[in-house]
């Protein structure tokens, strides 16, 4: 009984620093736009966190994150004041103190204190005094009971109340409730309400760590020889369970990297589709940070052809030049605009558009993206992606196919990107995806592939195939 409770208590004092990391980390993406996956791994290695406390910083500033919408509702309803007027710094404590109590199993009574502590540290006493009071109502319901509070009912707006369960923007569930409609796998068919209820759930589960061994010079037995599990369809893919990717040999040198099942998937299924006569001439047409091209690279060398990847940033394209270092075969990295003109009509066999797009395909490993992202991001991406994929079609020769993938399952950014370029080109037909991932079940009715966390595991990673006639 003592040793139990001298481990609770060296718990709560080792799970200080740990509060720490994740307040910073959350202040930096709120106030500095930063990513947490960048800032959250430099600050576990600055305050010496061990592998415990790094995995409770780790959960709370993610789960923080994921839920900053839900937790700021509840936070208004538990305030004397409107949301403006709070400090941003308690705003960020009050956050991290609502997940630990309604996500975590932390005790209310530690929640508490911690979070007091944590606030008198970084403001003031009086802000203690506060948080304290804040934190005691919010403790007064849990989750179940906030939600039947303050979300909409279920039966009255079924997406408003899903939106404030999971923790997702209203617009994003309607987005994924429509792709689910048209791509889910037993779309037209079977009752999508459980299935975005899944996928919704799906994005709230951190993602594992898959590697791929770079076609041409790595091994998969090499990287499950290292402790990683074979990928289900990948034959390139191994997923980690623990530990960090940078430590194996293989990632060291160069023959693997990290890189989702899904984005494997579409890349491979962009070497599968037969074009008609020469398959030599491949583009990367948007290429950084070159996860995609270090896989082409290497098919691209074991089947004579070579590959063009191209990025319109340096610093990205400098990326692809890294990711290619050391693979074997022809293959040049080009900066420029993919829009402009930069080849003939008809200048390749193969085009792989790895379109630029809101990433609501990989909510999974960007906690904060959820609340970040806009429908104007949607509709501002939308010339892009048209124009990008107009030169991709313009940059492909009769017979030669082009992969258009997204790592979003929206409407507006897939399927209307593809059939504003079928209107508008009476030389591009398209083939059914399909067929091109082999093994892959509940691809839904097609042509298209929309892949889904909750279905396959994978990121929500989108693929049209077109060929030029
Ligand atoms: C989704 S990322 C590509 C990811 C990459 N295929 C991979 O697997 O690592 C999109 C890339 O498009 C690039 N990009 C955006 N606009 C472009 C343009 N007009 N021409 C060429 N590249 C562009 C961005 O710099 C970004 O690196």
């Amino acid at each position: 009984m003592r040793s139990k409770q001298r481990s609770g208590q060296e718990r709560t004092r080792s799970g200080r620093p740990a509060r720490r990391v994740a307040y910073e980390t959350l202040r930096a993406v709120t106030d500095e736009d930063a990513y947490a996956n960048l800032t959250l791994p430099g600050l576990i290695r600055r305050y010496r966190l061990d592998t415990r406390d790094a995995a409770f910083a780790t959960e709370l500033t993610y789960g923080t994150l994921r839920g900053l919408g839900i937790y700021d509702q509840i936070i208004e309803a538990c305030i004397d004041r409107t949301m403006s007027e709070l400090d941003p710094r308690v705003l960020e404590v009050l956050r991290l103190g609502a997940h630990q109590t309604l996500a975590m199993r932390v005790p209310a009574h530690a929640a508490v204190s911690t979070m007091v502590d944590l606030v008198r540290a970084t403001v003031s006493d009086g802000a203690g005094r506060f948080v304290n009071a804040v934190m005691r109502r919010i403790g007064e319901h849990d989750l179940d009971a906030w939600t039947h509070e303050l979300a909409p009912s279920r039966d009255a707006d079924p997406e408003g109340f899903l939106a404030f369960r999971y923790a997702h923007p209203p617009w994003i569930v309607r987005a994924l409730r429509d792709s689910l409609n048209r791509y889910g796998p037993g779309s037209g068919s079977r009752d999508q309400a459980d299935a975005l209820e899944s996928c919704l759930a799906a994005n709230n589960e951190p993602a594992s760590v898959v590697l791929a061994a770079w076609p041409a010079r790595g091994d998969v037995a090499e990287l499950t020889a290292a402790g990683a599990q074979p990928t289900r369809w990948s034959p390139y893919g191994a997923v980690l369970d623990s530990g960090d990717p940078g430590r194996l040999d293989a990632v060291k040198a160069g023959r693997a990297g990290v890189q989702d099942e899904g984005s494997q998937l579409v890349t491979l299924a962009v070497t599968g589709v037969p074009v008609e006569g020469d398959d030599a001439r491949w583009l990367d047409m948007c290429a950084g940070p070159g996860g995609k091209a270090a896989v082409l690279a290497g098919l691209a060398h074991q089947r004579g052809a070579q590959l063009v990847a191209l990025d319109q940033h340096p610093h990205r394209a400098r990326l692809v030049e890294q990711a290619l270092r050391g693979a074997p075969g022809e293959h040049s990295v080009v900066v420029g605009d993919a829009t402009d003109e930069q080849w003939q009509d008809g200048s390749y066999d193969r085009v792989l558009l790895d379109a630029p797009c809101s990433g609501l395909g990989a909510l999974r490993r960007r906690p904060e993206a959820r609340w970040r992202r806009t429908p104007s991001d949607i509709a501002q991406l939308r010339p892009l992606q048209t124009a990008l994929l107009q030169a991709a079609v313009r940059a492909v020769r009769p017979g030669g196919v082009v992969g258009y993938i997204t790592c979003s399952p929206h409407l507006a950014e897939t399927v209307t990107v593809v059939e504003d370029i079928l209107r508008r080109n009476d030389d591009i037909e398209r083939v059914d995806a399909r067929p091109y991932l082999p093994g892959v079940p509940d691809l839904g009715s097609g042509p298209d592939v929309q892949l889904w966390p909750h279905v396959h595991g994978t990121d929500a990673m989108y693929l049209a195939l077109l060929r030029r006639t």
